[in-house]
């Protein structure tokens, strides 16, 4: 949790915080290809005790995002994970079914993050946008003096081969960098070839049977591919390959970077560094399972056969370098890209589930460049070395469902990237903190081992992030950008002198370093006797007895120095470890205490809550236990009225007693003692009795008069109640008032309607009888059948003569009760 908390900081910390103008003014007036190659030398070689410059220049890292294919888009990876910001920046945000989606939602970590880089590539960007946008520049310091190395990184199937390689019809950048160096230094080619590099960073000086016998090796290795390649495929290959070329190359074969120079000044320099030559030779080796292989073997070991293993060893500076490493000598990019393809043959590919031609290696493809200066006699100018590493790709394994042999790839890929990573997070915390260093693991893997020079400011490095869009592998590419973003940070202490500074030690024949002159021409080192005698090869390792002595006895005295260092930096970093610990507990204690802070007030709470519930509980039974005693003590009022006559009629009596007795003192006093005593005795025995009695009675007056304080109460409720229930009947009895009083109108209206009407008729059937008499008289008239009334009025009479009695009747049935209940009322009325 912690690691996963540094390196958030870290991504934070990335968005805005690498100063990149540091690198931007390094490069802003950089050099033209001309000039490097034109410059005079700026320091002297021999000059010893001389303070080295160094640039500081952040790492570059590249993203380049790959395109989906149709597979991918097919399978819904397609999720919208990746968004480029702009031309630097990217962010990734979690897709569902991610662990970083589930790890969010638990509170831990985000679903988005956010990172920047030196450039952003996405997934449209061509392999030739991609060269000039990121190795251009470290091809310039390369052919001018400096160590460069390239690494491509990332998950597996990310696209890192296809960006250092490329494809048939679209070259990557290595076949594009082969294709530049050697237009660079068309016609300057030191074709003698017998300078050979030699261990870290030296030159071995061949005679000519070593520059026949190299020869020998280049063309056996070319001829193995020329058995194995049909001759149709072969020239259609070369001549595609010439034309992938062709875009890098301007007019007259030249580069586009001399093209862009000025010609006539392009010209002169020319003219003028016809005295500076180059000889160019490669390595091609891969990494696999921790153990070094040459990929350039000359013949192709049967399968059943195992291959040689290299060993990685240091030379007397303490630089690593691989032995017996094949260094080939070529003279041109289309032989480079041949021999290439040897090693192509031989990298560790195999099958997986998320990549069908996955590299199980790291393949580190390597130049040398020696320069040489022929202007009266060839003298040694000096080496740099250009590395393009193509890493294998990070994989979880359960994800791609490796086991056996793949799976151990798997183990030694990801622990190798992962003290890489451990590497880049030292360099990028040393260069935080002042004094105390923290130790670098770069003897821990091959690949760290073999990278240290460059990080260590002899060459400048340069990362490419390849990541794919793919939803599935979202966790593991996540991993990759937190990785890139700490290596963005790191700042490269960078030695600003070229060839010269890195002054290559000369070894002849025997193994034995020649003192480097470069006043002593080639030649001149090439005549010496001790060279030309001595045909047998020897083992540069080889020391006489003496040396060898002297040899052990500093390497003594350096392991007791090592190991005291090492023991006060074991103190120290126990220090550390302590109070960083002591830290740690410290904000536990703090972080505990708050929480238990926290739960305490939490607990109070729900305490209070339950005393609370309690009280209620505690209430109610109360309640209903009272409710329950009234119950039981509940006496009808008859029966307490009763009593209450029984009660008076018995103070009556006990009053009647009362007098009856005091009468009874009174007429036995006179009586003779034995009487009285008797009597007294008789009487306290009915005084005791009348007490209980009275006591009794009392008791149970007190009762009754609880009871009739109850009872007083309901009265008063069933009062009230029955008070209400009045003034409701009030107010529906006023509601119905006024309705009735309405029908009455509305029976009024009707009425006065049917006296209305009658009139009318009366009316009609006197104009009917003047009618008749007129027709009488005016003419002889046929008795005719009287005819039935027809018009609105006779209809209009039935209608109202019938309506009163239709509509009680209608009424009646309508709602009889509502009637039955208003009939009272009209009466009351
Ligand atoms: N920019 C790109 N444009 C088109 N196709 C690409 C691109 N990058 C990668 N590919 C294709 O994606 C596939 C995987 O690429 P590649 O083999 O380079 O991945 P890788 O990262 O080297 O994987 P591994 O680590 O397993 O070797 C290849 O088929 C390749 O052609």
């Amino acid at each position: 949790k912690k690691m996963d908390h540094e390196e958030m900081s870290s991504c934070d910390l990335e968005a805005g915080t690498v100063c990149e103008s540091t690198s931007c003014s390094s490069l802003s007036g950089r050099p033209t290809l001309t000039d490097v190659l034109s410059e005079p030398s700026p320091v002297c070689p021999t000059a010893e005790g001389e303070q080295t410059e160094q640039v500081l220049e952040p790492l570059k890292v590249y993203l380049r995002v790959r395109p989906f294919s149709k597979a991918e888009l097919a399978s819904n990876e397609f999720q919208g994970c990746v968004t480029i910001e702009s031309s630097e920046i990217v962010v990734l945000q979690a897709p569902k079914d991610s662990a970083a989606l589930k790890n969010s939602e638990k509170g831990i970590g985000q679903s988005i993050h956010k990172f920047t880089f030196t450039q952003v590539f996405g997934s449209e960007t061509t392999q030739n946008k991609l060269f000039d946008g990121t190795i251009k520049d470290l091809l310039t310091a390369f052919i001018g003096g400096q160590n460069a190395l390239v690494f491509a990184y990332g998950v597996t199937n990310a696209g890192k081969t296809y960006t250092i390689q490329g494809s048939p019809e679209d070259a990557g950048i290595l076949p594009r960098s082969l294709d530049l160096i050697f237009n660079c230094i068309n016609g300057r080619l030191y074709l003698k070839n017998n300078l050979k590099p030699h261990l870290s960073s030296d030159i071995m000086k061949m005679d000519f049977g070593q520059v026949e016998h190299e020869e020998a090796i280049k063309t056996a290795l070319l001829s193995n591919l020329k058995e194995e390649t049909d001759h149709n495929v072969k020239a259609s290959t070369n001549q595609s390959s010439l034309k992938d070329m062709s875009h890098l190359v301007g007019p007259n074969n030249v580069s586009p970077m001399c093209v862009a120079a000025d010609e006539q000044d392009c010209e002169d320099k020319t003219n003028k560094n016809q005295e500076v030559q180059f000889s160019v030779w490669m390595s091609f080796f891969e990494i696999y399972n921790e153990y070094v292989y040459d990929l350039l073997n000359v013949f192709p070991l049967p399968k059943c056969q195992k291959r040689p293993v290299l060993r990685i060893c240091d030379d007397q500076a303490g630089n690593s370098y691989v032995r017996d490493l094949k260094w080939i000598c070529i003279n041109s990019s289309e032989e480079a890209s041949r021999i290439l393809k040897i090693g192509n043959k031989n990298r560790s590919l195999a099958y997986t589930k998320m990549n069908q031609k996955s590299s199980r290696s790291h393949s580190i493809f390597s130049l040398r460049l020696l320069r040489v200066s022929v202007e009266d006699e060839p003298h040694i100018l000096g080496v740099s070395e250009l590395s393009l590493c193509d890493l294998a790709g990070s994989e979880r394994c359960n994800k791609t469902h490796t086991a056996g042999d793949r799976l151990k790839e798997a183990g030694n890929i990801n622990n190798s990237l992962l003290i890489l990573g451990k590497c880049i997070a030292a360099l990028k915390q040393n260069q935080n903190t002042k004094g105390k260093q923290r130790y670098i693991p770069f003897r821990e893997s091959k690949l760290t081992r073999l990278f240290q020079p460059f990080f260590c400011g002899k060459g400048k490095a340069c990362m490419i992030v390849n990541i794919n869009q793919c939803a599935s592998t979202y966790d593991e590419t996540l991993n990759v950008m937190k990785f890139s973003a700490v290596a963005k940070q790191v700042v490269q202490r960078i030695q600003s002198k070229g060839f010269e500074f890195f002054t290559p030690k000369v070894i002849g024949k025997d193994g034995k370093a020649i003192r480097f002159d470069a006043n002593i021409s080639i030649e001149e080192l090439l005549s010496e006797e001790n060279l030309l005698e001595d045909e047998n090869e020897m083992d540069v390792t080889v020391m006489s007895h003496e040396d060898a002595l002297k040899e052990i006895e500093n390497l003594r005295k350096k392991l007791s120095a090592e190991r005291q260092s090492k023991l006060v930096q074991e103190l120290q970093i126990r220090k550390e470890m302590g109070e960083a610990m002591f830290q740690q507990m410290l904000e536990l204690e703090e972080t505990w205490s708050k929480i238990c802070e926290e739960e305490r007030e939490k607990s109070e709470q729900l305490l209070e809550k339950r005393f609370e519930m309690y009280r209620n509980a505690i209430k109610h039974h109360a309640y209903h236990c009272a409710m329950e005693e009234v119950e039981d003590n509940y006496v009808p009022v008859e029966e307490f009225l009763a009593e209450q006559e029984q009660v008076k009629e018995k103070d009556q009596r006990i009053l009647e007693l009362e007098m009856a007795l005091t009468l009874l003192k009174q007429s036995s006093e006179s009586r003779s003692d034995l009487h009285i005593t008797e009597e007294r005795i008789i009487a306290e025995h009915k005084n005791q009795k009348m007490d209980g009695v009275v006591e009794e009675l009392q008791k149970l007056c007190q009762k009754r008069e609880e009871l009739i304080k109850s009872l007083q109460a309901q009265i008063k409720n069933i009062k009230d109640e029955s008070d209400r229930a009045v003034s409701k009947t009030n107010e529906e009895n006023t509601v119905l008032k006024q309705t009735i009083i309405r029908k009455d109108q509305e029976i009024e209206a009707l009425q006065s309607c049917v006296e209305h009407t009658g009139e009318l008729e009366a009316l009609v059937s006197e104009l009917q009888g003047k009618q008749n008499e007129s027709r009488k008289c005016s003419s002889l008239v046929d008795v005719k059948q009287p005819k039935t009334k027809k018009g609105l009025f006779s209809n209009f009479k039935s209608t109202v003569t019938h309506s009163p009695k239709s509509l009680k009747g209608q009424t009646k049935s309508e709602d009889a009760s509502t009637l039955s209940r208003k009939q009272p009322l009209l009466r009351k009325m």
